[in-house]
């Protein structure tokens, strides 16, 4: 498989592990005029610096600084540049993106304090941000692959009780849990939202509209602009690989962008400033998981924000994680099958919590199992004598991982259709294999052996196939959080000003292979420039 690609397919497929990001050269940094509300911020807000190629695209619709660009250099690039002046009046449309990921060890044990280890995918979220005139009082949100969308006033949502003095929190802030009377107060606001349909769905449209409207209501205030906010994802929802995660980091991205609280990202940003950026965003999307799922651990935010791989593990919950980053995360033979059975990471969460309460010292033993395989599959993989070719590397850990599922099994979060995809590969008896994410359903990730024949690793693919699973290929390690500022990709070097990503182009593009080519920021020819990453990997 080409580390190249990140489609869905019908047969299994292996992951790979993404070589590291090379720098871009440096470029000067200069401050962009993003429409920002009054009073959203306290006045210690940083200045929002991005690189000179991100001013010169915000000509769009606030900095007039054509001259200075190369790319005003044709007239036919000016009438371009003219037509979208007019029909983007505050600023111009923005793409956030960031990525899914797969707990390779620790799923459940990390709620309860223990460490886990995690890993970016290629497979993202997509959110495109479009400011409305200014007479435009209203935010509407498009989430065509839950079909929901909805519009608030912005004068009707209730700022007052989200700005007390004792309520009030800040872009730097830590927030550790919701404040329930602000969840109270956003309650009206959320009843609305898809009111006519069945209660599971409209379940699911409230918690994600939920993780928008407190972070919304949190960072901006009653002079916030009238925004569309429309989110694709080329992830499979509630299967384990971080969909709610990699929304919510996108939504903070997107809401710290427009009230100016961000700096970056460009390319010769310093890895430390890198980091506090990617820090505030993480902080935030912990806030929209933690309405989507009540009592997240922080591994899938905080590995959607940073990308790349690494252990997290989070004792205290009033404190920030603490985060290893494992650069040199190897380049592991995986299948990533998905049962297409569909479950929510609070459910399965809320099992493991019950549990605990009524067999708390057995709980707790499984658990501290977990937390030791995850020590100990750490220390083999940051080994310098683990080699992802070797059998006696891959053997070690793959049984890590046989034991790691069978103690999730034990803790009541495996599934039927998750035992027979392990049923299926054990025998073939092709490599190891455990379920990745809160279980219950969701996805499997099997480490493979290095000498699987073909006849073998077809057959497996066809019964699979058959039994109606489905697979993904993705790459394991990928960048984190990302900005499309303005949304424009280039598609050819004669292209200056390339295509200007609307709205409806947006919506149109079709399935998971039309977002990724229009708008992924590997596209299908690997890596897209125009899209800026904050760098913390140095
Ligand atoms: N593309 C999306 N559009 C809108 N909401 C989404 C999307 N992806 C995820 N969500 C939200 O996240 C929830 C799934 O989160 P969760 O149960 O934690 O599963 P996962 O393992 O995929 O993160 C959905 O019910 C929905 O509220
Ligand atoms: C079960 C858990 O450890 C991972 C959940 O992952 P996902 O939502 O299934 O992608 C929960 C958490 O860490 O918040």
């Amino acid at each position: 498989m080409s580390s190249g690609s990140s489609k869905k397919s019908t047969g299994s497929a292996s992951i790979q592990l993404k070589k590291p990001h090379s720098r871009s050269s440096s470029s000067s940094t200069t401050s962009v005029p993003i429409s920002t509300p009054p009073g959203s911020s306290p006045s210690t807000s940083p200045p929002l610096r991005m690189s000179r190629l991100d001013t010169g695209v915000a000509i769009n619709g606030i900095s007039a600084d054509m001259e200075n660009t190369d790319l005003a250099s044709t007239a036919d690039a000016r009438k371009k540049a003219l037509q979208r002046k007019q029909s983007t009046p505050m600023m111009p449309p923005f793409l956030v993106s960031a990525p899914g990921k797969v707990i390779a060890f620790g799923e459940h044990a990390v709620v309860h304090g223990k460490a886990a280890i995690a890993a970016a995918i290629s497979l993202r979220s997509y959110l495109l941000v479009t400011a409305l005139s200014k007479s435009k009082r209203t935010v509407s949100l498009r989430f065509p692959d839950i079909n929901m969308s909805h519009t608030w006033n912005l004068d009707e949502l209730p700022w007052s009780i989200f700005s007390q003095p004792s309520k009030k929190k800040y872009y730097y802030d830590l927030v550790t849990s919701l404040d329930p009377e602000l969840v109270a107060a956003m309650k009206p606001h959320l009843a609305d939202v898809s009111s006519h349909a069945p209660e599971d769905i409209r379940k699911v449209h409230q918690s994600s509209a939920s993780a928008f409207l407190y972070i919304l209501l949190s960072l901006g205030s009653q002079s916030f602009p009238g925004c569309l906010y429309t989110l694709r994802s080329t992830l499979p929802i509630s299967a384990g690989l971080g969909s709610s995660a990699s929304i919510s980091v996108c939504i903070a991205a997107a809401l710290l962008l427009q009230i100016r609280t961000l700096s970056g990202p460009h390319p010769d940003q310093p890895s430390e400033e890198a980091r506090l950026q990617v820090e505030r965003i993480n902080r935030w999307a912990f806030v929209g998981e933690m309405c989507i799922h009540g009592n997240p651990s922080g591994v899938d935010n905080t590995i959607a924000t940073q990308g790349k791989a690494a252990m997290f593990i989070r004792k205290d919950y009033s404190r920030p994680p603490s985060v290893k980053p494992l650069w040199n995360f190897p380049e592991l033979p995986l299948l990533l099958v998905n049962t297409k059975q569909s479950r929510s990471t609070a459910t399965e969460v809320a099992k493991v919590a019950t549990l605990r309460k009524t067999h708390p010292q057995i709980t707790d033993s499984i658990l501290h199992a977990i937390d030791k395989i995850t020590e100990e599959a750490a220390e083999l993989i940051t080994n310098e004598d683990f080699d992802k070719d070797e059998m006696s590397s891959l053997e070690a850990l793959g049984k890590l991982m046989t034991l790691n599922h069978g103690l999730l099994v034990a803790l009541g979060v495996s599934h039927p259709r998750l035992e027979r995809i392990r049923e299926l590969v054990d025998h073939e008896g092709i490599g190891w294999t455990k379920l990745t994410g809160a279980g219950g359903g969701g996805c499997a990730i099997t480490l493979l052996k290095p000498d699987v024949s073909k006849e073998r690793m077809q057959r497996l693919e066809a019964t699979l196939e058959e039994e109606g699973f489905g697979k993904f290929e993705t790459t394991l390690g990928c960048d984190g959080v990302g900005v499309l500022w303005p949304a424009v990709l280039k598609n050819g070097v004669d292209d200056d000003y390339g295509d200007e990503i609307d709205q409806e182009k947006f919506l149109n593009a079709d399935g998971i292979e039309g977002v990724e080519q229009l708008v992924g920021v590997r596209g299908y020819t690997g890596e897209r420039d125009a899209w800026k990453f904050w760098r913390v990997d140095s």
